[in-house]
């Protein structure tokens, strides 16, 4: 059982504003993300939660309890870096016991020896007890790592990048075994990553930091579907979603919404949506697999550009077509052969669209928050 509670923290170093006024609470059990660029602010956080570094101020709970003066090592939580440092000269099984060998977590040996074949099985390395760091893949070493920060049982781990540095498929299957083990295990975690993949594949929640403030707290579908803001709906997304300026216009009372010149009509449900929040200049961001190509003109909606590049990814490629001086990209199909400067219609889903102020704020995501209500995933 462990909750913890960031309360307004703020941390400067030098003249530096490393946080500004952060809070937030993480849940008993719960695989919370601490996402953002590099310098957000995301290790400061971990760290003051830790409590090797002191915030200028603020304070951090655990199980309601203020822990701003604890020491780190009474903390009771554990920190796992990137770089796990193994014993080079002892097997994997005594690496891992390590830590309830040492004079502060002393166990029995029959303790030891269950907790360290418990973790082992978890983490599926029960079959590489009796080797050395020396004879293990780099994945391996990272579980063996991983296991020995686990076999103390602290109430709270605090994870920074533990995966970043690993090559791409070893990441993947990672990431799926970081969310096995969090379901056996029943301990909470703050994650700290800027990848934002394994923060909507890991995080029961996310915090997105920028800048030393948070800028969104919600779960993976809150944040990748209603973003607060455009900084949010970029940073999540590969390609990153397109965001252009329009314009809403009413025409013999039929409304219409005009982007790249063109005007383009709309659905019933976008016009609700308008008449709702009596839309008028807006930024509307619309990601990559929501805006379709076609050889020929289908509607009236369909808006001619064109091939700018095309970049194969796998099964996938993104095509970036220009429109007058805009840019737009597009996930398509690999194989759908097309040529530069080739002239393609595309059409925009607009219905999925986000609709972000003229400063970059989403527009009923502000309207909901002001109104004091939850934030729910509607789609
Ligand atoms: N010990 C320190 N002394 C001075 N400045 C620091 C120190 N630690 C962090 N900073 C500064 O505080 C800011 C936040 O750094 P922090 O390491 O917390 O960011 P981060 O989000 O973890 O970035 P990254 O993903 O690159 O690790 C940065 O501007 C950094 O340069």
């Amino acid at each position: 059982m462990a909750d913890i509670k960031v309360e307004n923290i703020t941390k400067t170093f030098k003249k530096d504003v490393a946080l500004k006024d952060v809070s937030f609470e993480v849940k008993d059990k719960e695989f919370f993300i601490l996402f953002g660029p590099a310098g957000a602010g995301k290790t400061t956080l971990l760290n003051i939660i830790a409590g090797i570094y002191l915030p200028d101020y603020g304070h951090v709970y655990l199980n309601k309890k203020c822990i701003d003066h604890v020491e780190p090592e009474d903390r009771n939580v554990a920190m796992v870096f990137e770089d796990y440092a193994l014993y080079p000269h002892l097997t994997v099984y005594d690496n891992m016991a390590s830590p309830l060998r040492s004079p502060r977590y002393k166990q029995p040996k029959e303790v030891i020896d269950r907790e360290v074949k418990r973790i082992a099985k978890i983490l599926r390395i029960d079959w590489l007890l009796e080797r050395n760091p020396s004879e293990l893949s780099n994945g391996q070493r990272q579980r063996v790592g991983l296991g020995r920060a686990l076999v103390r049982t602290p109430e709270v781990f605090l994870m920074d990048e533990p995966i970043t540095h690993l090559d791409a498929k070893l990441r993947h299957q990672m990431r799926a075994e970081l969310k096995d083990m969090q379901q056996n295990l029943d301990t909470t975690t703050i994650y700290v990553t800027h990848d934002y993949l394994e923060a909507l594949s890991l995080g029961d929640r996310i915090a997105v930091i920028n800048k030393g403030q948070i800028e969104q707290i919600g779960t993976p579908k809150e944040i990748y579907y209603t973003p607060a803001n455009e900084f949010v709906a970029s940073a999540f997304g590969e390609p990153e979603i397109n965001i252009f300026d329009s314009k809403i216009i009413k025409e013999n009372g039929v409304s219409k919404i005009t982007i790249f010149d063109h005007d383009l009509s709309i659905s019933k449900k976008t016009k609700q949506l308008i008449d709702q929040y009596k839309l008028t200049d807006i930024r509307i961001g619309i990601r990559p697999k929501n805006v379709k190509y076609s050889f020929v003109k289908k509607d009236e909606n369909c808006i001619l550009g064109v091939v700018y590049s095309f970049e194969p990814l796998g099964a996938k490629a993104i095509l970036t077509m220009k429109i007058g001086n805009e840019f737009i990209r597009l996930l398509v199909s690999s194989d759908i052969g097309i040529e530069l400067n080739q002239e393609v219609f595309i059409q925009l889903d607009i219905e999925n669209g986000i609709f972000f102020d003229r400063n970059g704020e989403n527009i009923i995501v502000k309207q909901r928050d002001h109104a004091g209500r939850e934030l729910v995933w509607e789609n």
